[in-house]
């Protein structure tokens, strides 16, 4: 490991009702790494990040956020503590503006904070300060998802988690959206994302984990994942 992981998960389990979807994973995101989960329909891969970010608990095993056991932490706790949430698919409301989403994503902020968390944001996304006053339903996907990376940036996180940030997506915005996701790593915020479009989130990201039925099948350096013959034969289309 290059840095001290700030997100540690060890022999994780969790499921719904009596079901055990996650069967002992162990994850970790390293300082200012970015990290891909990827696998197949229905792996698990949603629900383990539901764990990690306190959606649904934890049923065993530990998880560790900047060295503090957060295994039992709710949602609301780990986002005091640095770990903000890209939701999948449509986070944003139409009706309202870019500068109403974030002002959302200020809730936890006091002006002083606020307008520092404002500059940043503006300093990493231009584009969000040129279009504050303009509704989310008239904006492309790319420049929605690009507000809801946005809102969730408010709080200057250690961490974003994004659940399947190119979900729904065309091509070409594909691009635009890990473009966006690559300037928010830059700017010192580890990443943790769980992707469908396997072969993009490998090209975009540091290391990945591979989760099938639950387990994680293979974990390496993501350049590595994408050039393996059997990640490439079963995840990547051949
Ligand atoms: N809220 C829920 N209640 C009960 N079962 C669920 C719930 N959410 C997911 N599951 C089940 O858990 C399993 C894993 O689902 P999960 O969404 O974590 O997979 P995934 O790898 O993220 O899949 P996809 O890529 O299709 O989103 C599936 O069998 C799914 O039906």
């Amino acid at each position: 490991m290059s840095a001290d992981p700030i997100l540690d998960a060890e022999d994780i389990t969790s499921g719904y009702g009596n079901n055990e979807i996650v069967h002992g994973v162990d994850l970790h995101v390293a300082d200012g790494e970015s990290v891909c989960i990827i696998g197949p329909n229905g792996a698990g891969k949603s629900t383990v990040l539901k764990t990690l970010t306190g959606y649904i608990p934890c049923w065993s095993g530990t998880i560790r956020f900047n060295g503090e056991d957060v295994t039992d932490a709710e949602t609301e706790d780990l986002i005091e503590r640095g770990i903000s949430i890209v939701p999948q698919g449509a986070s944003t409301f139409p009706e309202m503006t870019v500068s109403e989403h974030l002002d959302m994503g200020a809730w936890l902020l006091d002006d002083d904070a606020k307008q520092e968390s404002l500059e940043f944001v503006y300093d990493l996304f231009p584009r969000i300060e040129e279009r504050l006053g303009q509704k989310i339903k008239t904006m492309s996907g790319g420049e929605q998802q690009m507000v809801s990376i946005a809102r969730a940036l408010m709080i200057d996180p250690d961490l974003l988690v994004l659940d399947e940030p190119s979900l729904g997506l065309a091509p070409n915005l594909v691009d635009e959206v890990f473009d966006l996701i690559n300037r928010v790593q830059a700017a010192d915020v580890s990443i943790l994302m769980v992707e469908q479009n396997a072969a993009k989130a490998l090209d975009n990201t540091d290391r990945g984990y591979v989760i099938e039925m639950g387990n994680v099948e293979y974990v390496d350096v993501s350049d590595k994942l994408a050039d393996d013959p059997e990640v490439k034969q079963l995840y990547l289309g051949g």
